[in-house]
């Protein structure tokens, strides 16, 4: 992003810079620099009350009519910071004379959001500063803008490189410290992904430092063409392209897909690709008998039920859409509405306290509530909030909810287990203990299910499916299928 023709910043013509900020005679402050006070509510907001940068900005965006090149700038001065917060921290932390966590929670995103430019933009030093101070003493006031000055000025001495070899431990010594400050993720993170791809420190985490920098890419936005309501075809006439693995995905390389007149329509949505092939995966296995009932028991927001939804139609099936929360199943009805024949169905419930008879689908979907490291592209401030403890938390809903899936299918129906996570302990130790507990359910190799797509296969005998956003350019999106093999005693079927 280059500013050097297009400062937003704009000087007092006299005096101090810091007679600015609409404090003296010139009245209440104009509305000036809207990128850059975009991205600060955002990021104040994400720090202070727990919001999704994803939800929050394009609302921001559109509530002060910001389009075009402002609209561009506060979208990558958000995420960009959002994705490298723990680099900047811990150069922040080198350039206050107390802890960062005593800073003011205020302060942090000035602080974090003027490191952004002057280390990983191309923004002119002097710009990045004076537009950030002036931003301070606006948001913060006078006292703090003073603060804001004195710290950047002390980022700005070196470039991320310096920055980088003073303050991340040596990586011989210390694999994941390094790759935790150099590419921005906490070190339980770090540890966490290595694991799952079967990396050790002692062999230097070169896969998982891959993993790492495509986290902090800006992930493409792909699309999904529901089946039955439009086409692939469509979505490149409006300026998409063909992906390269779903039969119903297209990529849309720039622009807001919300100008598609699909999307407007709900005929098409924005899906990871990823997403879109573990609903498919499910539907390609042979449901050995009726193939009528499905379900997709964990169903908010809808973007897997809503290709569901269209997909049974179009085999003279019905989907039933369970969620828990309410307002989150509106979403779902929305997603499933004018599905071919007309084959959604939405219910608010809760899957582990089943609202439907056990035995009665032919196929169902567990899409688990999961920590979502799995989508650090996209929700990059997730991995700030969850903790090791948030894994934990999880896994008895994990556990219920795949025990509640397998109770719901008939015997020779068909379950797939998802998870937006690649976490050990959120795919492998929950399918291992449910297969522990119960004599009903047979692991298949999802991977055949699959097969246009490479390199998938993973965990026990290969039989999990695990995407990764440095692999396949999708969410790291974990599958694994299973057959219901038997009755258990006092199931029955609808
Ligand atoms: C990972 S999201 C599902 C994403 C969805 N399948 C999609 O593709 O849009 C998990 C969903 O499960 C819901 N959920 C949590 N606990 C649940 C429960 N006990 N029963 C049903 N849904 C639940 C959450 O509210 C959340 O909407």
């Amino acid at each position: 992003m280059s500013e050097q023709s297009r400062s937003p910043y704009r000087r007092p013509r006299r005096g101090k810079p810091n007679q600015g900020g609409g404090q003296g005679k010139a009245g209440p402050p104009q509305p000036r620099d809207p990128a850059r006070r975009v991205a600060y509510d955002v990021l104040a907001a994400v720090e202070q009350r727990d919001a999704y940068a994803n939800l929050l900005l394009p609302a921001l965006l559109n509530e002060r009519g910001m389009s075009g090149r402002d609209a561009a700038l506060a979208t990558e001065l958000t995420y960009g910071t959002l994705r490298r917060q723990g680099t900047y921290d811990a150069i922040l932390e080198a350039c206050v004379d107390r802890t960062l966590a005593s800073v003011d929670r205020e302060v942090l995103p000035v602080l974090r959001l003027g490191a952004h430019q002057l280390l990983s933009t191309k923004i002119p030093p002097h710009a990045a500063v004076s537009a950030t101070v002036d931003l301070g003493r606006r948001v913060v006031g006078h006292h703090r803008g003073r603060f804001v000055n004195a710290v950047l000025r002390k980022v700005s001495a070196r470039d991320l490189d310096e920055w980088t070899t003073v303050i991340a431990p040596d990586r011989e010594r210390d694999p994941s410290g390094y790759l935790s400050v150099v590419h921005s993720h906490p070190r339980w993170v770090v540890k966490a992904l290595a694991r799952a791809l079967g990396e050790h420190s002692s062999t230097g985490l070169v896969e998982t430092e891959r993993l790492l920098v495509a986290h902090n890419e800006r992930p493409r936005v792909t699309l999904v063409a529901k089946p039955g309501r439009s086409t692939v075809a469509d979505l490149v006439a409006a300026g998409a392209e063909e992906a390269r693995f779903s039969p119903f995905a297209a990529y849309l390389p720039e622009g807001d897909p919300a100008g598609i007149r699909e999307i407007r329509q709900g005929r098409a949505a924005v899906q990871d690709e990823a997403s879109q092939l573990v609903a498919l995966a499910l539907t390609r296995v042979d449901a050995q008998g009726d193939d009528r009932l499905w379900l997709d028991m964990c169903a908010g927001p809808g973007g897997k039920a809503g290709l569901l939804a269209s997909l049974a139609g179009r085999r003279e099936g019905r989907l039933l859409a369970a969620e828990t929360l309410p307002a989150r199943a509106g979403l779902v009805a929305s997603a499933v509405r004018r599905a071919p024949r007309d084959a959604g169905r939405v219910v608010a419930a809760d899957g582990t306290r089943p609202a439907w008879r056990p035995g009665a689908f032919d196929r169902v979907l567990a899409d688990v509530p999961c920590t979502g490291l799995g989508a650090l592209r996209r929700r990059p401030e997730s991995r700030w909030r969850r903790t090791p403890q948030s894994v934990v938390d999880l896994a008895p809903l994990q556990h219920d909810l795949l025990t509640s899936a397998a109770d719901a299918a008939r015997p020779g129906g068909v379950v797939a287990y998802v998870t937006c996570s690649p976490h050990l302990d959120e795919t492998d130790a929950i399918v291992q203990r449910v297969l522990g507990e119960r004599d009903d359910l047979t692991l298949l190799r999802a991977a055949d299910y699959l097969d246009e797509v490479p390199d998938l296969a993973a965990g026990p005998d290969g039989k999990y499916v695990q995407f990764w956003p440095h692999v396949h350019g999708t969410d790291a999106m974990f599958l694994a299928l299973f057959r219901r093999t038997g009755a258990r005693p006092g199931v029955y079927r609808v």
